[in-house]
């Protein structure tokens, strides 16, 4: 618990230094509940006060943690309990300490709690909210290890929950606070040390880091050449969506040793217009990337589609996107990514006899990725603001119930990727780097879920890059990757002894 709470108090310090220039005469609220989570709450609380800081600690339950309690005696803070004071009393003082206030510390419940807040704990963090939202100059807020009511295991918003700016996680960061929707109240994430030895364990949720994605990248060496590198067949466009093609390829082609191309004359044309490395006509490939900007109505195209499934799948990695998705058999290998968005997971769960609406997938995305995976046994890659990976669990390591692994949770991106065409673009990232690493995935299939999240990082700070604070288009995301990769892969600066860096 020191550990914890002192994590917390410098989470506060650091606040408090950035929006006031000090610490000491700093206005903070602490909410504190029964468990200890509450605890850490007070020590952390009892800490800034010797620090010179005005703390508020507002109690949610007549019995806080004892010795946090003990902590604080001989203080400086100001202890006002909640949970005996008549309804419009306590709903008047959280008002007045969380208007004034520079910091609001969330340690009313954390991973004790399931279901959503009840009581006393949920009406203060619902008035909280509302006087956060209503202060001129709203307070930092911190959560202790969750912001108080989020689904810990899963991501639900059961109930209220006052929503973080950071959250100081103890030991691991838990799956609810990379998971939506409660994701979004989670703010940014820093993962106290415990010392926790959490090799052995299977996460529920995890997120790459750019490290991650560094580690999994193909890098070529000196005896590598074109075809060595990975061949990456891509199945994409139409007469009516010849765009598809150009982006898909166009990510592609600075990735992968090379790019073949398989569709009309038209799109083909563009194509080469847009990247004349590309090879326009059907041959070996290390992996497909089939159904970009291909109408399930497309009668042609779909014959290119299932030709090169027949081809590929359980042969080779397949990203199996849009027009594609309908076109797959019923069982395939998690060598198969299938990338759908919210709508089209929707259609494809309805086609599988389970009837699914757009609102249902997006009311739990998590459990409708896992549905698809059960179903399927493929790898799914489910597009959103917080893009989804998860395939069937590992042999012999322990997963969910229903036989899925670990979800990535990869929130990487920006607002402004939502526009047309960046679905393209990421299965045209994500063919290219499953042509890499081909031989590893079809000896390890696992390996397609982790290396999808790392394409969805990879996506995301293209988008970042090509941004740069507005508005976008897909082709520039396709010419922000090559950046975002040699960034990834450059080795960090370090400095050499006396700050100079090493020669
Ligand atoms: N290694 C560790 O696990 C560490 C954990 N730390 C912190 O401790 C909490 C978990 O503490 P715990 O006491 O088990 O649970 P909570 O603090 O979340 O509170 C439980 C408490 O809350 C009340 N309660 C239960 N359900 C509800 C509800 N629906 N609504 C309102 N109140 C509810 C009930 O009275 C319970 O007693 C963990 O999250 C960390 O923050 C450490 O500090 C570090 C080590």
């Amino acid at each position: 618990m020191a550990t914890a709470a002192r994590a917390v108090e410098l989470a506060v310090v650091h606040a408090l230094r950035e929006r006031t220039g000090g610490v000491a005469g700093g206005r903070v609220v602490v909410l504190v509940g029964a468990g200890n989570n509450g605890g850490d709450g007070l020590y952390a609380a009892a800490g800034l006060a010797r620090r010179g800081v005005g703390v508020h600690v507002l109690t949610t339950s007549e019995h806080p943690q004892a010795g946090g309690l003990a902590a604080l005696r001989g203080g400086t803070a100001r202890l006002v309990p909640l949970a005996q004071a008549w309804p419009a009393q306590a709903l008047r003082a959280v008002a007045d300490a969380v208007g004034p206030a520079d910091v609001v510390v969330d340690a009313v419940a954390g991973t004790g709690v399931t279901g959503g807040l009840r009581g006393v704990a949920a009406t203060v963090v619902a008035a909280t909210r509302e006087a956060v939202e209503a202060a001129p100059r709203p307070p930092v807020v911190v959560a202790v290890d969750v912001p108080s009511g989020i689904g810990v295991d899963d991501g639900a918003l059961p109930g209220d929950v006052l929503p973080a700016d950071v959250t100081v996680t103890m030991g691991v960061a838990k799956p609810g606070l990379l998971l939506p929707p409660a994701t979004v109240c989670a703010g940014r994430v820093e993962v106290v040390d415990l010392g926790l030895d959490l090799t052995r364990r299977t996460p529920a949720a995890a997120r790459l880091t750019d490290a991650d994605v560094a580690d999994l990248w193909p890098v070529p060496h000196r005896e590598d050449h074109k075809y060595s590198r990975g061949v990456l067949g891509v199945v994409a466009g139409s007469d009516r969506y010849p765009g598809a093609a150009v982006l898909a390829t166009s990510a592609a082609a600075p990735l992968a040793g090379m790019v073949r191309y398989v569709g009309p004359d038209g799109a083909a044309r563009h194509v080469l217009d847009a990247r004349p490395e590309v090879v326009v006509g059907s041959g070996r490939v290390q992996a497909w990337v089939v159904g970009p900007g291909v109408g399930d109505d497309d009668t042609a195209r779909l014959r290119d589609v299932r030709r090169a499934l027949a081809e590929g799948l359980g042969t080779v990695p397949v990203v199996v996107d849009a027009g594609a998705l309908l076109a797959l058999p019923e069982r395939v290998a998690p060598t198969a990514v299938l990338t759908p968005h919210a709508g089209e997971l929707a259609r494809l769960l309805s086609a599988w006899g389970r009837s699914t609406s757009r609102a249902d997938v997006e009311a739990d995305p998590v459990g409708a990725a896992r549905r698809a995976v059960s179903f399927t046994g493929a790898t799914v890659l489910l597009k959103g603001a917080t893009t989804l990976v998860v395939g069937p669990s590992e042999e012999g390591v322990a997963g969910s119930s229903d036989g899925t692994g670990t979800v990535y949770a990869q929130a990487d991106g920006t607002d402004w990727l939502a526009t047309a065409g960046a679905g393209d673009v990421l299965a045209g990232v994500l063919g290219a780097l499953l042509a890499g690493r081909s031989a590893d995935v079809m000896a390890h299939p696992p390996l397609a879920a982790r290396l999808a999240a790392a394409a969805a990082l990879v996506h995301g700070r293209a988008a970042r890059a090509a941004s740069a604070g507005g508005p976008l288009v897909a082709l520039d995301v396709a010419r922000a990757v090559p950046g975002v990769v040699a960034t990834l892969l450059a080795p960090p600066l370090r400095t050499g002894p006396g700050g100079r860096m090493p020669g």
